[in-house]
């Protein structure tokens, strides 16, 4: 069956046709197949940040480097995103996929031959031969406001528009609380991190998983670390998100209200290794459909980025190779992520 390869073909159109066997593009390699266990306790660690600016900001601290340290992910709760924006963005981003009709879906399809290019999609690695996700989605790009068109976003309900750029703009604020943190939490001035970045280049992608006849056979989103340099993500009440820890893949069970923050790749690079990237993935289930906005912090393409200076001594030398952040992205799409395939290619072995 040809259907997953055509470029107007979407998860969603097969999920509903109702098919006993998916086409074979969707099967993982069995060492990718994901192994459906019961339920566990295990959890992302989630960190309370109410009273970031009094007193409770030094144990606030602690936790989110003991975090950082040992997850590369976490739950944050009073975080100051107001929980109204948040179900408003769930639910506006359930209306596009669940009340549009297909062919309305379609006016907002993303250019098929180009990576991450604005708009409705399914598959996103440009390579032919890649396994696909079962996954639709759409990409909008957000920050700095010179990337920002709200006319390529869908028009309705009339306020989508609206909603997102709040959620833009309150998301980069999180953002920048967040990493001025993180930068404390390993001694640095909070700025550190962000002077490292320059402004930010946001992305925020609605992905929508479809319930899928062979979950044991497929992956929503193959396993994966994020390229940029911070991802804030919230998601419905379906558990589909895994972390990989100590060899093991943790579902991340969601938390109504926080939100999931997630190291990438480009802040191991920065902290010189001293935090991780989370490699992650999505998988699916056989009964109810999954939806997850995730919002990208990325430096321009044109940054060059290294471990920062004040992370590196005799006794601690660089550990990756300074990189073009355009160079980073582009050989991320050319091959495939890999779990962290590409960040592992720029250690430097000492
Ligand atoms: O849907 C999810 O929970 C994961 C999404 C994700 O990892 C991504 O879009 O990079
Ligand atoms: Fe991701």
């Amino acid at each position: 069956m040809e259907a997953g390869r055509s470029p107007a073909m979407r998860v969603q159109i097969l999920a509903e046709a109702d098919i006993a066997e998916i086409p074979c593009q969707y099967i993982q390699p069995p060492e990718n197949r994901p192994v459906i266990v019961g339920d566990s306790n295990e959890n992302i660690p989630a960190i309370d940040l109410f009273g970031l600016d009094g007193e409770h900001r030094k144990s606030i601290r602690k936790a989110i480097g003991e975090a950082c340290r040992e997850w590369g992910a976490f739950h944050v709760i009073n975080h100051g995103v107001p929980t109204q924006l948040l179900d408003q963005m769930r639910s506006l981003s359930l209306c596009f996929f669940s009340d549009y009709p297909f062919q309305d879906k379609l006016k907002y399809a993303c250019d098929p031959s180009s990576a991450a290019s604005e708009g409705y999609g399914s598959k996103m690695l440009v390579d032919k031969d890649s396994v696909l996700d079962w996954r639709d989605y759409f990409d909008h790009h957000t920050l700095p406001l010179s990337r920002r068109n709200p006319s390529r976003w869908p028009h309705y309900p009339p306020n989508y528009r609206e909603i997102v750029g709040k959620y833009s703009d309150e998301m980069k604020v999180l953002a920048q609380k967040l990493l001025g943190l993180i930068s404390e939490s390993l001694g640095l001035p909070s700025c550190c991190i962000e002077d490292a970045i320059g402004d930010f280049y946001q992305n925020i992608t609605i992905s929508y998983y479809p319930p899928c006849p062979r979950p044991e056979l497929t992956l929503g989103l193959q396993s994966h670390s994020d390229m940029g340099v911070i991802t804030l993500l919230i998601q419905d009440n379906v558990e589909g998100l895994q972390v990989f820890k100590d060899s093991q893949w943790v579902t991340v069970h969601p938390l109504s209200d926080a939100i999931v923050v997630i190291l990438s790749d480009q802040t191991e690079i920065i902290t010189n290794g001293k935090y991780k990237s989370a490699q992650h993935r999505a998988i699916t289930n056989a009964s109810r459909a999954r939806l997850s906005v995730a919002t990208f912090h990325d430096p321009a393409k044109t940054v060059k980025i290294s471990p920062i200076s004040e992370l590196i001594s005799k006794s601690c030398p660089p550990r990756y190779h300074e990189v073009n952040y355009a160079d980073y992205v582009s050989s991320w799409y050319r091959k495939g992520p890999q779990g962290k395939r590409n960040i592992d290619a720029l250690l430097i072995n000492h």
